[in-house]
């Protein structure tokens, strides 16, 4: 595994294109900028095909989606396709309702898509497994998270990155583990659309899709995970969670 992509994002800055959810737009682009990545969102149907073309990887999340923004996913997911740059789906809650079913099955029958990142929860709605979902969180279920995992996997022939308090990394072969990380994460908004657009920033980087998702967990945990140190309410923890984003080093990851 190419142990030198932190230091070759922070230089060659990749641009990382999130059509984002509204709730998370801006915690995701200054992460993205903390590792070194050039982040840009939009939501015009107008522009996705320049600024695919213009990306060096794309990330589609799902998180607060409108019939109007459904025009823009398939636009987007449409021209990465076509442009061969790495996509990345974040399918947030998409158990929750019909509308968010379907919009992700729309874009995943119809756009092959690089990597898809979510909880147990998203992960187990796509596999089609019954799960207990809850609203954006993991919510439970019974059975292996690796079955899981490798399921939704092979049915959309994909890299699937199945995150919680022990991440998942798989394209139905070569499997990894992740269990570095911190409660905090688990409960701070946002957390998981940051993982889902830097994993496209190391993709954008050339990192293939199992790297590029192990090396994602693995970098927001470590940042999450030293952030609590001296901190104690969220706040606190959000804001040592941007500075140890900005510090990181490949060396920290191994
Ligand atoms: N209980 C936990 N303990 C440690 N790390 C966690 C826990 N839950 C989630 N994480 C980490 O938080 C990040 C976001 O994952 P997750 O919370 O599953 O995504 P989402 O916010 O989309 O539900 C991942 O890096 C994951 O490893
Ligand atoms: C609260 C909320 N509602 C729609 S999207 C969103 C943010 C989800 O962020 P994450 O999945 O990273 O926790
Ligand atoms: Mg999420």
């Amino acid at each position: 595994m190419d142990n030198h992509l932190i230091t070759a994002v922070r230089q060659n800055h990749p641009i990382t294109f999130t059509v984002a959810n509204t709730v998370t737009s801006g915690k995701v682009a200054d992460a993205l900028s903390a590792i070194g990545a050039s982040p840009i969102m939009s939501t015009a149907p107008e522009e996705a095909a320049d600024l695919v073309a213009a990306a060096h990887a794309v990330t589609l999340n799902i998180g607060t989606p409108t019939a109007e923004l459904c025009k823009e996913l398939t636009a987007v997911a449409a021209a990465a396709n076509r442009l061969h740059k790495p996509l990345v789906l974040d399918p947030v809650a998409c158990g929750a309702t019909a509308f968010r079913q379907q919009i992700n099955h729309d874009l995943l029958t119809s756009h092959q898509f690089t990597v898809i990142r979510g909880n147990a929860g998203e992960i187990a709605s796509l596999a089609g497994v019954d799960w207990d979902g809850h609203g954006i969180d993991a919510g439970s279920g019974d059975g292996d998270l690796v079955t899981l995992a490798e399921r939704c996997a092979s049915r959309y022939q994909t890299t699937v990155v199945l995150s919680g308090p022990v991440d998942v990394i798989t394209n139905g072969q070569a499997t990894r583990h992740n269990d570095r990380g911190t409660e905090r994460l688990a409960t701070n908004v946002g957390s998981g659309d940051i993982l889902s657009s830097i994993i496209a920033a190391l993709l954008g980087q050339g990192a293939d899709p199992v790297t590029a998702g192990w090396l994602g967990c693995r970098l927001v945990t470590t940042a999450g995970k030293n952030a609590t140190k001296g901190t104690n309410g969220l706040g606190s923890w959000q804001e040592h969670f941007l500075d140890e984003l900005t510090m990181i080093t490949d060396e920290d990851l191994a």
